[in-house]
């Protein structure tokens, strides 16, 4: 039975086992095969190790690797690199210097295999916006163009999947602010699944479907980013800069006052400013610093336009005096989760318990940062 005959949707499964040097990689995880899945992590963990063993440029002692139900790797088998249907972007974009970049581009398109449509040259175009770049010479390039040249020649080049390590990386904070709404539209556009290593939480946040959590050579969580981020064992709702992220779609927007209303599992959220057509799914990223908690919200008494009604999962103190509250949204408390950072007098004065049904104050201009 092929996988089109199953309900199972197409997945990409990993498992690479083995030594190099004193470094021990074991890992075994699976995702699905749409949308970006970040490889994160601190420095030494594994992740290029993992990509590289994905591209079949590293074989491991044992290692198994199907991607759409195609076998590329087991004990047996061995598919090698040039075989495997894979974009690969590097930290630093390797363009021909001798082609311009629409040549560099085709040459990307030439090596299209039959078997899969994917996007054509006018469209990575547009949404790479690269218009004005196509006659020049990549010598000729600022860092994020180059980038953006690079992750449209892999793209051209119809691939099963993309593998992008550290994109961004090698490029200033101000070049990387650049590319990533190009990286944002494609996630919303490209069929086509992309594993990409950060270790820019950040990146991973305003990009990623799903987080593959490393440390120390294991997978330490696999799971879609917004569980991954709000979830009680892991270290990230830890950290000071703990961040939520919630995905919605667009059902309206008021001209008068210029906001946008965000369907989000749980509750919707006015958001300042045009998020853009209707029905379009938008991402907002909440820091847990951002978010305070109130257990009714008195009539007209708050300049606080988003106070959704949120059930407390679960608390933990951060410090002495700080406690991260883990939220689910929604009356039913099953909706998206949420983070608040609040003072632990806050906690005891107001009573609160694990399973609390309260208020969660945003404030509007946390919610306008990204979008
Ligand atoms: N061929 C090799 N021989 C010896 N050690 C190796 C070899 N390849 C990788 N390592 C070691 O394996 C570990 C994991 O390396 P890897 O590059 O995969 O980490 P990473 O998570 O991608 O790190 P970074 O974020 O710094 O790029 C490192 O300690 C590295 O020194």
């Amino acid at each position: 039975m092929s996988l089109s005959d199953t309900d199972t949707p197409p997945e990409i499964e990993a498992r690479f086992r083995g030594r190099r040097g004193a470094f021990d990689l074991d890992v075994a995880f699976s995702f699905p095969a749409r949308g970006m899945t970040a490889l994160f992590g601190p420095s030494g963990c594994g992740k290029t190790t993992i990509l590289r063993c994905m591209a079949g440029l590293e074989r491991m002692e044992e290692g198994r690797l199907v991607v759409n139900g195609a076998l590329w790797q087991d004990d047996k088998t061995f598919v090698p690199t040039h075989k495997r249907p894979i974009g690969y972007v590097f930290q630093e974009a390797s363009l021909f210097a001798h082609l311009s970049v629409r040549e560099n581009l085709l040459f990307g398109k030439r090596r299209t295999r039959a078997t899969r449509a994917g996007l054509d040259l006018d469209e990575v175009v547009r949404l790479l916006g690269l218009t004005d770049l196509m006659g020049r010479s990549p010598l000729r390039l600022s860092g994020g163009e180059r980038q953006r040249v690079a992750i449209g020649r892999a793209i051209l080049a119809t691939p099963e999947i993309l593998l992008m390590d550290e994109p961004l990386a090698a490029l200033d904070r101000f070049a990387k602010n650049e590319i990533l709404p190009y990286l944002e539209r494609l996630h919303e556009e490209l069929a086509i699944p992309v594993l990409f290593v950060t270790h820019d939480l950040l990146e991973a946040e305003r990009l990623a479907d799903r987080m593959v959590l490393m440390d120390k050579g294991l997978v330490r969580a696999n799971e879609p980013i917004d569980e991954l981020l709000a979830d009680p064992s892991l270290p990230l709702a830890r950290m000071p800069e703990a961040t939520a992220v919630l995905t919605g779609k667009v059902t309206d927007i008021d001209e008068v006052y210029g906001l946008s209303t965000l369907m989000v599992s749980g509750a919707e959220f006015l958001i300042p400013g045009n998020l853009g057509p209707v029905g379009s799914v938008r991402r907002l990223r909440v820091a847990a610093s951002d978010v305070g908690l109130t257990r009714s919200r008195a009539s007209g008494g708050s300049s606080i336009l988003n106070g959704p009604v949120a059930r407390i999962t679960d608390v933990q103190p951060m410090g002495d005096f700080q406690m991260t509250v883990f939220l689910k949204i929604g009356p039913g408390g099953r909706g998206a989760p949420l983070l608040a950072r609040i003072t632990r007098k806050s906690w005891d004065t107001l009573g609160l318990e694990v399973g609390d049904l309260v208020h969660a104050l945003i404030k509007s201009a946390a919610l306008a940062k990204d979008v």
